[in-house]
C-alpha cells in the first residue's frame, strides 16, 4: 500500500494531544492517527532572520512529523501576508478588508518553492501526496517542475467565492493555474466547487466537461465535493466521559441554574463573534424572562495576532462583552463569559454537553467543525439545540439545524429564544437526525472518500 504524505502549513505540535484551536489540524490528527504517514508542514516557529535549515523528522505513533521553521520574513510575507491578510479575507468575501502587496505574494511563492525542495527528496515513488488549504496551492505545480510524478491532490477547508469576488484579486489567473495542477481538487461543499469552475470557465482557463471533471489545454483534472468531519465516536465518548471530570463539574457547578448558550471559535472577523454579542444583548433585552438565567459561554483562543485586522478584533471583541456585562450584569449573574484560552477536547467535550444552545454563527465558514462537535457532545436523551449560520459549510449538512442569517440580529435572537424553549420531542427529533449523519460522516468517512478518489483517478466523464 502506498504512504500517505500530507502537507499542510499548520501542523500540531508532535506528542501534545488535540489541544488545538483550528480545525484543520484538530481533523488531520485524527485522519492520520488512524493512516499513518508522513506530515509536513511549518512548524510555527521563526529561525529569526535566518534561512530556515533543513527539515526535522519526528516520529510519534504512526505518524512522522517533518517540521520546517521559517524566517521572519517569509512568516511576514506568506503567513501573515497573502496567505492571511489577502487569500483569507478574499475567500471569506471581505473585499474591503483584502490587502494586497506584490512583496508578499512574491513571498508566498517563494515559501510554496522552499516547501517544495524540502518535500521532492524525501519522496518515494509510489507515495500519494495530499496537500492542505490556501497556503499551499502553487505547491503542485512546484513539485511538478521538480519532476515528481506522484499523484496529488488539494483540499481546500475555506470556502471559494464567486467570480467577480475572486477576480479582484489581481495574480487570480496564476492562483487558478495552479489549482489546475494537482490530479484533484476538493472542495467543503457544491457552492465552493460550483463557484471554482465559474471562475476557471469565465477566465478561459479551464472547461467543465461533467459535475467532477475539467478539461484544460494540457489535460484533465478532477474536482469533488469532501465535506469535512469530526471524530463523532471520539467526541461522544468524550462528552460522555466529562460528566465525571471534576474541572468540567466544576464549571457546571459555577454555571447552577444558568441556561449556558455556547460559542467556541478563534478569535477570528469571520467567525461573527460582535454581531453574535450584539444578538445576544438583544436576546436578553426582548426576553426579560431570561435576564438573570441565560449565560453566554464564548472560548476564544487569540488568533493570528500578526495580522493587524486581528488585533484590532481583540479589542473590539473585548470591549464589545464589557460593554454588555457593564449595562445587564447584576452582582450573581453575568451574561457573557469571555475567554480567551485555548480548551482541550476533554473539557470542551464537556462544556457543549451542559450548554443548552451551541450558538454558531459565522458570517462565512468553509466547514466549521465546532457545530458538528456541539451535536455530537450532546445527551441524545436531552439534547441542546444547534443555532447555526447559513453561511457556514456545516448548514448544508446540519439540518437538524435552527439556520439562520448572522446578518440579521433579530433573526439570531429570536433564534436564541426559540432554542431555549424547544420542547424536548422537537429537539431528540433535530438531534437524532444530525447525530445519524456525523456517525456516517466521520473523518474516516471523509479521509477515505477523498484519499480513494485521488488513488483511483477515474476518466473525465
Ligand atoms: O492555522 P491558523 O492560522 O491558526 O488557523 C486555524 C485554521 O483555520 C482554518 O480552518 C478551516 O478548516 C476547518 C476544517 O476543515 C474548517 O472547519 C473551517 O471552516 C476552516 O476555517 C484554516 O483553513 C486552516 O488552514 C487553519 O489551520
Ligand atoms: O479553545 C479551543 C477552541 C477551539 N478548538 C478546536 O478548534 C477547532 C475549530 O475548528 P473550526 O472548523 O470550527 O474553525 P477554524 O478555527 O478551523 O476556522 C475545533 O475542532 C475546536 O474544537 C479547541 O480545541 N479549543
Amino acid at each position: 500500500m502506498s504512504r500517505l504524505v500530507v502537507v499542510s502549513n499548520r501542523v500540531p505540535a508532535p506528542g501534545k494531544g488535540k489541544a488545538q484551536a483550528g480545525g484543520l489540524a484538530v481533523a488531520l490528527q485524527a485522519a492520520l492517527a488512524a493512516k499513518g504517514g508522513l506530515w509536513m508542514g511549518w512548524s510555527g516557529a521563526s529561525s529569526g532572520a535566518r534561512d530556515p535549515g533543513a527539515m526535522t523528522f519526528r516520529e510519534d505513533g504512526p505518524i512522522t512529523y517533518a517540521l520546517t521553521d521559517l524566517s521572519r520574513k517569509d512568516i511576514d510575507e506568506y503567513y501573515a501576508g497573502f496567505a492571511n491578510s489577502t487569500l483569507w479575507p478574499l475567500c471569506h468575501y471581505r473585499l474591503d478588508i483584502t490587502d494586497y502587496a506584490r512583496k508578499d505574494m512574491a513571498g508566498y511563492f517563494r515559501v510554496n518553492r522552499f516547501f517544495a525542495r524540502q518535500l521532492a527528496p524525501n519522496l518515494l515513488l509510489d507515495d500519494l501526496i495530499w496537500i492542505h488549504d490556501y497556503h499551499l496551492i502553487p505547491l503542485a505545480a512546484e513539485l511538478r517542475q521538480m519532476g515528481v510524478k506522484n499523484r496529488i491532490g488539494f483540499f481546500l477547508h475555506i470556502p471559494f467565492p464567486p467570480p467577480d469576488v475572486f477576480f479582484a484579486l489581481p495574480v487570480h489567473a496564476t492562483i487558478l493555474a495552479g489549482l489546475s495542477a494537482y490530479d484533484i481538487v476538493g472542495f467543503q461543499t457544491r457552492y465552493d466547487a460550483d463557484n471554482f469552475c465559474s471562475c476557471l470557465e469565465r477566465e478561459g482557463i479551464g472547461r467543465r466537461v461533467s459535475d467532477d471533471w475539467i478539461k484544460t489545454s494540457s489535460g484533465h483534472f478532477r474536482v469533488g465535493v469532501f465535506p469535512i468531519g469530526i471524530d463523532t465516536a471520539g467526541f461522544e465518548r468524550a462528552a460522555q466521559d466529562a460528566e465525571h471530570n471534576p474541572a468540567v463539574r466544576k464549571i457546571a457547578r459555577s454555571l447552577v441554574d444558568r441556561d449556558v448558550v455556547i460559542g467556541v471559535d478563534r478569535l477570528d472577523y469571520s467567525k461573527g463573534i460582535p454581531q453574535r454579542f450584539q444578538a445576544f444583548d438583544r436576546f436578553l433585552r426582548d426576553n426579560p424572562a431570561h435576564k438573570g438565567r441565560a449565560t453566554l459561554l464564548q472560548v476564544t483562543p487569540k488568533s493570528r495576532s500578526d495580522v493587524p485586522h486581528y488585533l484590532e478584533m481583540q479589542r473590539e471583541v473585548a470591549e464589545l462583552a464589557g460593554r454588555v456585562n457593564g449595562e445587564l450584569a447584576t452582582l450573581d449573574w453575568t451574561p457573557i463569559r469571555y475567554v480567551n484560552s485555548s480548551i482541550g477536547h476533554s473539557i470542551l467535550a464537556g462544556l457543549y454537553r451542559i450548554a443548552r444552545v451551541g450558538l454558531v454563527t459565522p458570517m462565512r465558514d468553509g466547514m466549521n467543525l465546532v457545530a458538528k462537535e456541539y451535536v455530537a457532545a450532546q445527551r441524545p436523551v436531552d439534547p441542546g439545540v444547534l443555532v447555526l449560520s447559513r453561511f457556514a459549510g456545516a448548514a448544508r449538512e446540519m439540518d437538524g439545524a435552527i439556520l439562520v442569517n448572522p446578518y440579521d440580529t433579530e433573526a439570531v435572537s429570536q433564534a436564541i429564544a426559540q432554542a431555549l424553549t424547544l420542547p424536548l420531542e422537537a429537539r431528540r427529533e433535530r438531534h437524532a437526525a444530525m447525530l445519524d449523519h456525523l456517525r456516517r460522516h466521520d473523518i474516516g468517512a471523509w479521509c477515505g472518500a477523498f484519499l480513494e478518489a485521488l488513488r483511483e483517478g477515474g476518466q473525465p466523464g
